[in-house]
């Protein structure tokens, strides 16, 4: 049993991640929201923190665990590079896992897409779509960042000097080896990702679908207590998953 403290506990996954932690039979050591709580003294009490709120928050948040000696599993998105710098800077000291997604599907969709990538040729065009409720913040998702590392990985090609994103207008044609991302935002959409590959008059699409929050709470509370017993350092899902 661990005493696991949520960082933006009164939101969506906030509420998710509650009934994940008791149900796995760990203590929810209590949350802190934008101006409510005090995340020093969480740490404090916790055996580890999850951190699903805005990337604001991020460094205060790193600070306490660093401070507490605890570790932290970051699921927020939206996170730029400066984000990422004081991540590597914080698993310096403890054990931080930060991930786009903590789903099981996700985690194995993500190794799907990265063997495809690696073996169909680059004339078969990538393209993410995702699709979230309409009060999601950040786009594209941090799942279909995560995946389009997964392909660019796979075909050995950096992903930051390949993206089209958010095409309008006369774009011109597609840049040869670019991955492309489009957003869709609407409804109470939990949230949707498909990976296509497009070749030459035949196309593969990977998808997953999340039902409900839940998958990504169940997968964040195992995250976190897979954490518990790491020394200092940067993890990802498919260690705490075996996949
Ligand atoms: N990795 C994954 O598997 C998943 C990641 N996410 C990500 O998790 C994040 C949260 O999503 P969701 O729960 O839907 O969002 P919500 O907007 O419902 O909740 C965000 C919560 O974070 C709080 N918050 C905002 N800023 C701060 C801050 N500076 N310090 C402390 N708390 C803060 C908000 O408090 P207040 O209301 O007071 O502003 C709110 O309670 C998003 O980045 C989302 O993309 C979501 C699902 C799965
Ligand atoms: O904001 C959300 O809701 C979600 N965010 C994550 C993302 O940006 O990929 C994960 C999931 O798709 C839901």
């Amino acid at each position: 049993m661990a005493r696991i403290g949520i960082v933006g506990s009164q939101g969506r996954m906030g509420a998710a991640l509650a009934q994940a932690i008791e149900a796995a039979g760990h203590e929810h050591s209590g949350g802190v929201d934008r101006d409510e709580g005090d995340v020093t003294e969480l740490a404090g009490r916790s055996d580890a923190l999850v951190d699903f709120s805005a990337p604001a928050a991020l460094q205060a948040t790193l600070d306490a665990c660093k401070a507490a000696g605890i570790p932290v599993l970051i699921g927020t998105t939206g996170l730029e590079d400066e984000h990422h710098a004081a991540i590597d800077e914080a698993a310096k000291a403890i054990p931080v896992l930060q991930t786009g997604n903590t789903s099981l599907g996700v985690t194995m969709l993500a190794h799907l897409v990265n063997e495809a990538a690696s073996r169909l040729g680059d004339d078969w065009d990538i393209e993410i779509v995702e699709m979230h409720h309409r009060m999601k913040v950040d786009a594209p998702s941090g799942t279909a960042k995560l995946l389009g590392e997964a392909a660019a990985k796979g075909r050995g090609i950096d992903l930051a000097a390949n993206t089209e994103s958010g095409r309008d207008g006369i774009t011109g044609k597609r840049a040869d080896g670019a991955i492309g991302f489009a957003a869709l935002r609407g409804g109470t959409v939990a949230g949707e990702h498909t990976v296509y590959f497009a070749g030459s008059e035949e196309r593969i699409a990977l998808t997953h679908l999340a039902e409900n929050r839940m998958i990504f709470a169940r997968g964040a509370v195992k995250g976190a207590s897979w954490l518990l017993d790491k020394d200092a350092g940067r993890y990802t899902m498919p260690q705490v998953l075996g996949l």
